[in-house]
């Protein structure tokens, strides 16, 4: 089946059913009925639906069924009844990523967005974060969006670029940043009020708390960013839970970047106050962790009681300095210090340990994709209706060596004729054949008429051979 070009989706998403239509569960049934129906033969089809008719309908209803479970990690289809532009200065197809209704909480004095979109010269999502309403006054406040777009680290979400657009109609000021598939702020992660569930019979309210060792490694994390930002002469400005993502297994990314920067160029300040203000902020955020409160500080007493209760001295002294009062000698790199040696060699053990093991998935993934390749060849090579005459597609040329190969890999039978489905036999020989062993096998035809003994090697070869000879764009 051909996929259908993109307009055409395009256009039967926008016309052909009202948008609310498409998050119903009648409509994946509906999709999967028709999806069943097309896969009948044709003479079993109701003689009421056209083949025209059915194939855009099956277009449609793939389209439906491909876009319904939309994730964090899947967002492709544009929002709907939301009046988003559809092209915003080299993004498109956007979607919120928060919800647009209920009470709005203010970014500064602003109501801001955060939007996933598709960037139109690489095909790749970015975040649109969207301050409305937002009147620039001077193009000089896009400077520190140039400096804050040289700034690389792994623990803070690179920002691309920022503009001023009319499209939502106001003055809006949108900054493009990476986007991290399901990411989770902070907040959402460990503070937020869980749903009560049921534990030992009975509705329990949920709390989190976050291990030390843990917190540990965010404190690292946020202070190996801080040190990038503070001595690329910025300051981050906005070291909240509600603007800290969490994008993995507990790794952390400060986000929202630059975005202060911009909004109050008028009111310049003095760099290393600001600087002197994000540690104090970090340690807001600590005691926000640790009490499970984002108002934890407005009663400190209280805030380092709980503190205490739940974690070591270390970190106590480590959420005290950070809200300290600021001096020539509280930095960054003080605090580094204090983290010690010891924790900073441990994380970096537990860093590398999680590299090898995604390395490992990544070589089994590798593994899979050169065997669906195999499989894939075996696919345009086998049973080829277009060629039965033809010599060395017959059943003595070099081509048929490839069949009774495909017959020894996947159809064998048992003595009572039954067949014989043994997922490692087949894993095998594909491994065998992709490195083309020496390994010699006896291939046997259906009717037991004949029987040819091959290597793995030779086999290779002939379906490198038949696969090239396909592929070669005149025969
Ligand atoms: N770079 C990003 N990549 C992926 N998702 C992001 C990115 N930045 C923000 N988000 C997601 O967008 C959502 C909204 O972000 P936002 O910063 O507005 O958080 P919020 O909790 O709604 O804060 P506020 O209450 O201040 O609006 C969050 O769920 C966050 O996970």
């Amino acid at each position: 089946m051909p996929i259908p070009p993109y307009p055409v989706i395009y256009f039967i998403h926008n016309t052909v059913l009202p948008p609310p239509l498409l998050q119903t569960p009648i409509i994946k049934i509906m999709a999967s009925m028709i999806l069943t129906l097309f896969s009948l033969p044709m003479a079993r089809w109701p003689w009421t639906i056209s083949l025209v008719r059915c194939r855009v309908y099956v277009f449609f209803f793939v389209y439906v069924v491909c876009h319904l479970p939309l994730s964090e990690t899947i967002r492709t289809a544009p929002a709907p009844g939301l009046n988003l532009p559809e092209e915003l200065q080299g993004y498109h197809t956007l979607v919120p990523l928060e919800s647009l209704s209920g009470e709005r909480r203010k970014f500064f004095s602003w109501y801001s967005t955060v939007y996933r979109a598709i960037g139109s010269a690489d095909g790749a999502p970015y975040t649109l974060r969207r301050v409305e309403n937002f009147r620039l006054m001077h193009q000089t406040a896009f400077n520190a969006i140039e400096m804050w777009a040289r700034v690389r680290h792994p623990n803070i979400v690179r920002v691309k670029e920022a503009f001023t657009t009319r499209s939502f109609a106001d003055n809006s000021l949108i900054v493009a940043y990476d986007y991290h598939a399901n990411a989770k702020t902070l907040y959402d992660e460990h503070i937020k009020p869980k749903v009560p569930t049921f534990q030992n019979g009975r509705l329990q309210a949920q709390t989190t708390v976050i291990p030390e060792r843990v917190l540990w490694s965010y404190i690292i994390q946020l202070s190996g960013a801080i040190s990038v930002i503070h001595d690329a002469g910025l300051a981050a400005r906005m070291i909240d839970a509600t603007k800290v993502l969490v994008t993995g297994k507990n790794r952390l990314r400060i986000s929202s970047c630059g975005i202060v920067d911009v909004l109050m160029h008028d009111a310049r300040q003095d760099v290393g106050m600001l600087q002197q203000e994000d540690l104090v902020m970090f340690g807001r955020l600590l005691f926000a962790l640790c009490c499970n409160n984002l108002a934890a500080m407005n009663t400190l007493s209280k805030a380092v009681e709980t503190l205490t209760r739940g974690y070591s001295s270390d970190i106590k002294n480590v959420a005290l300095y950070l809200i300290s009062k600021p001096g020539p000698h509280k930095t960054i790199s003080q605090l580094i210090d204090m983290i010690g040696k010891n924790r900073l060699m441990a994380e970096m053990d537990e860093v590398q340990g999680s590299a090898d093991r995604l390395e490992s998935e990544l070589t089994s993934e590798l593994e899979n994709g050169r065997l669906v390749r195999l499989l894939c060849k075996f696919g345009f090579i086998n049973e080829r209706p277009e060629f039965p005459r033809q010599p060395r597609w017959s059943e003595t040329g070099d081509r048929y060596i490839i069949k009774l190969f495909r017959d020894y890999v996947f159809h064998q039978v048992d003595e009572n004729g039954n067949p014989v489905v043994n997922l490692s036999h087949v894993l095998t020989c594909l491994n065998k054949l992709d490195c083309g062993t020496e390994e010699r096998i006896m291939l046997v035809s259906r009717d037991e008429q004949s029987c040819l003994v091959v290597s793995y090697k030779e086999v290779k070869s002939c379906i490198e051979g038949a696969f090239s000879d396909l592929a070669r764009p005149s025969r």
